[in-house]
């Protein structure tokens, strides 16, 4: 059986460029070698009534890309609105960002709508349809109204929250009956699924049999899948970064001084504010860190168009400035603050240089950075990661500095703890992430995910086992549908 993968972010496959965000940087080696077609949003629009939507479609390894251009009248109510101004704030358990209008949900369900419709041109035989995030919560029903009987699966990126910060969601009931319609859904912790379980039972008052909600769409199976990376190749880039230009003058640039590094999207579940703070907490409270260590923050801005993001970014700069100007020196910045990306093979070379890596969210799906730090590491002389205790990877990373990114003065201490702890500590806590890291890839995370997603279905109806073998992608797309420019 063939797969297609839908999200509204995809990657391309630039190995030069940075990623925007975790999901495409994930999905992007899955695709390449399952044979896997990749749809989703080309970030343009298009006006009118588009009788085919307009695909580009790209090889990416044994698989292929397609993005689309979706109906401009609905972009920013989908994208900027309901998406990210009402389902990502509540998921991120920040009730009180959510704006939202009718308008949004409206746009929201006619993308998704929109989607399914051109998912039909992608599916000629028997198809299993894994769509990644919260942008596609209602495209399974939206297929199921199309009369696709094939298997449809789900995996949810971000964390789900509380019941009762879902119920502050306009539209929450339709919204999470419509996610039933998927066969399989996937979480990042148990602590997600559990709540997800408990708005279902609760508020919809179904029953859940041995983690299988029941409703009017039949059986559908939720399960935890902790997305993985692949540590083997950040380890690779990382010993072969030394002689890259921007890898290089950082190290020269220190003079023996420790760095500790933080890298995120511009995005208030990040916890950017509490961790300068907490650095500028470090550096009043014990001065003797003053000229020892500084912070390399990478903040890559990130869906700027929204009001609460572009706050944000004028708060974070404005703290930057201030710490940087009460504890800097003529020859000695705190904070290195940069607003723009790089490349993994960069990124893994940066986070090597750093004896401490900060990944402090308020709350996240799964946090890879803090997964990539570890694996970008001197198994010799490995640094210490400080991980906040609300981030998906502190499940698995649990012999990083576990840390209450709320407390500021707790995280300042960690921070003074993980710059001068002695090689046999930093090792032996290294390594055991790392054991983890390598037993858990992202290829893995896609097999495990997949062979259940065939499982649920065969419950249901006897269906063909998903190819061992991945199809030429591109050839398969080529038969299938016509009108589609290739690039
Ligand atoms: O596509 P954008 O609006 O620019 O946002 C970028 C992505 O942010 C979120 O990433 C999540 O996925 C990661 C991988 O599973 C996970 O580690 C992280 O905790 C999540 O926040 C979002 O969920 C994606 O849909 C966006 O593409
Ligand atoms: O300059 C940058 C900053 C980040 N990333 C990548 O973006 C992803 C961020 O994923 P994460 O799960 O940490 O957070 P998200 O942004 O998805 O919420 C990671 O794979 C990083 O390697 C990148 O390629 N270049």
């Amino acid at each position: 059986m063939n797969l297609v993968v839908v999200s509204n972010r995809v990657a391309r496959g630039k190995p030069n460029e940075p990623m925007t965000g975790g999901l495409a940087a994930a999905l992007l080696p899955v695709v390449e070698h399952s044979g896997a077609i990749w749809v989703g949003s080309s970030g343009r629009v298009r006006d009118g009534h588009q009788k085919e939507p307009f695909a580009e479609i790209e090889a990416l390894g044994s698989g292929a890309i397609a993005t689309l251009d979706l109906p401009a009248a609905h972009y920013g109510g989908y994208y900027e609105g309901f998406a990210n101004s009402a389902l990502w704030p509540a998921l991120h358990s920040r009730s009180d960002l959510i704006r939202v209008s009718r308008e949004d949900y409206v746009s929201y369900r006619e993308v998704n709508a929109f989607m399914a419709r051109a998912l039909m041109r992608f599916r000629k035989t028997r198809t299993a349809i894994w769509v990644q995030d919260y942008h596609f919560l209602a495209l399974g029903a939206e297929l199921r109204d199309l009369g696709v009987d094939d298997p449809i699966g789900f995996f949810l990126h971000t964390p789900w929250p509380v019941a009762a910060v879902m119920q502050g969601v306009p539209n929450h009931r339709e919204l999470i009956t419509a996610m039933l319609a998927y066969d399989l859904l996937g979480f990042q912790t148990e602590e997600d699924r559990q709540n997800f379980l408990s708005y279902v039972g609760g508020e919809l008052g179904l029953t859940i049999e041995d983690g299988v909600a029941l409703s009017q769409h039949g059986r559908t199976r939720c399960e935890v899948f902790p997305i993985g990376i692949d540590a083997e190749k950040f380890a690779a880039y990382a010993a072969k970064s030394a002689s890259h230009p921007d890898v290089s003058r950082l190290r020269r640039s220190l003079n023996g001084e420790r760095l500790a590094i933080g890298v995120d999207r511009l995005d208030y579940s990040k916890g950017l504010v509490n961790r300068i703070s907490a650095f500028d907490r470090l550096w009043t409270e014990q001065p003797q860190f003053l000229r020892s260590i500084s912070l390399l923050q990478i903040a890559n801005p990130s869906r700027g168009a929204i009001e609460a993001y572009g706050n944000l970014q004028n708060e974070v700069a404005r703290l930057v400035t201030d710490v940087n100007g009460r504890h800097g020196e003529v020859d000695w910045t705190p904070i290195r603050y940069l607003n723009k990306g790089f490349s993994q093979a960069v990124l893994a070379g940066l986070y090597r240089t750093a004896q401490v890596g900060v990944v402090t969210p308020l709350h996240d799906g799964m946090n890879l950075v803090a997964k990539e730090y570890v694996a970008a590491q001197n198994p010799a002389d490995p640094g210490v990661l400080v991980l906040s205790k609300f981030a998906g990877a502190a499940n698995e990373l649990e012999t990083a500095l576990l840390v209450n990114p709320h407390d500021i003065d707790g995280m300042a201490r960690a921070i003074a703890i993980a710059a001068a702890m002695p090689l046999t500590e930093r090792k032996m806590r290294w390594d055991a992430m790392m054991k983890k890291l390598r037993g858990h890839t992202i290829q893995q995370w896609s097999a495990d995910f997949v062979a259940e997603l065939e499982k649920c279905r065969t419950d249901k109806a006897a269906v063909a086992p998903l190819a061992a073998q991945p199809p030429q992608a591109l050839r398969w797309l080529k038969s299938a549908i016509s009108g589609v420019r290739l690039i």
